[in-house]
């Protein structure tokens, strides 16, 4: 069970936001339903590569489509194919996530959304979000087994660094003066997925960014 004095020990930045539980259950298992639905197509779920290498998660995108590092309408690394545009919920959602965490802001209008699956040995090392040109918050939702999640500073992979866990349910935002801020995955602990959450093993995360791109 995840300790809760192991991420009120250390308080997150400014700009950082960690909500255990946001979503419900009922939440959860539908948005599970949904990312099963999008992993099939039109662009089907994908390791993109990065200099020659799979990354270890698969990867649907909506509303753009993201491949190291640049956003292209169509699946240029995939099948070419356009991708699904964001559903107007997950704006409302997004909003709603944000509203929680003391950032409101009605006019938030996510225009992309990476749905990354962890499979038990699947992690990502740390890297900014930084494709984007807009430099609106990064909403995060987190549903399946834990993981241990690395939030670092701005400058560099290294230290310092918090990691917290992400259990299936939460919220983790990211903005302001930590929006550039370096992030990973550094395990998935398998099997500690809550009963109901639509998920046996595994983990899915959905980021939902603004890009500022047009197009
Ligand atoms: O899985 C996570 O919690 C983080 C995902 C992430 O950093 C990303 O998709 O850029
Ligand atoms: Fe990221």
């Amino acid at each position: 069970m995840t300790d809760p004095l192991f991420d009120t020990a250390v308080p997150l930045p400014e700009g950082a936001h960690h909500v255990p539980g946001f979503l419900t259950l009922e939440q959860q298992r539908w948005l599970v339903a949904r990312c099963r639905e999008w992993m099939r197509g039109p662009v089907p779920a994908h390791s993109p590569r990065i200099r020659g290498h799979a990354m270890s998660v698969e990867m649907v995108c909506l509303g753009w489509h993201w491949r190291p590092y640049a956003y292209t309408r169509e699946a240029v690394d995939v099948n070419g194919r356009r991708v699904l545009e964001v559903p107007p919920w997950m704006g409302r959602l997004a909003r709603q996530a944000l509203e929680a965490v003391g950032e409101s802001d009605a006019e938030y209008e996510p225009d992309v959304a990476l749905v990354n699956w962890y499979g038990a040995d699947a992690r990502m090392g740390m890297h900014q979000d930084r494709d984007e040109r807009a430099s609106a918050p990064v909403v995060s939702l987190s549903v399946g087994d834990r993981c241990r999640f690395r939030f670092g500073n701005t400058e560099n992979r290294g230290k310092p660094y918090q990691d917290l866990e992400l259990a299936s349910g939460d919220l983790f935002v990211f903005g302001g003066p930590v929006r550039l801020a370096y992030h990973g995955v550094v395990k998935v602990f398998p099997g500690t997925a809550p009963q109901g959450c639509g998920v046996e093993q595994g983990r899915y995360n959905i980021t939902l960014r603004v890009t500022g791109l047009e197009g």
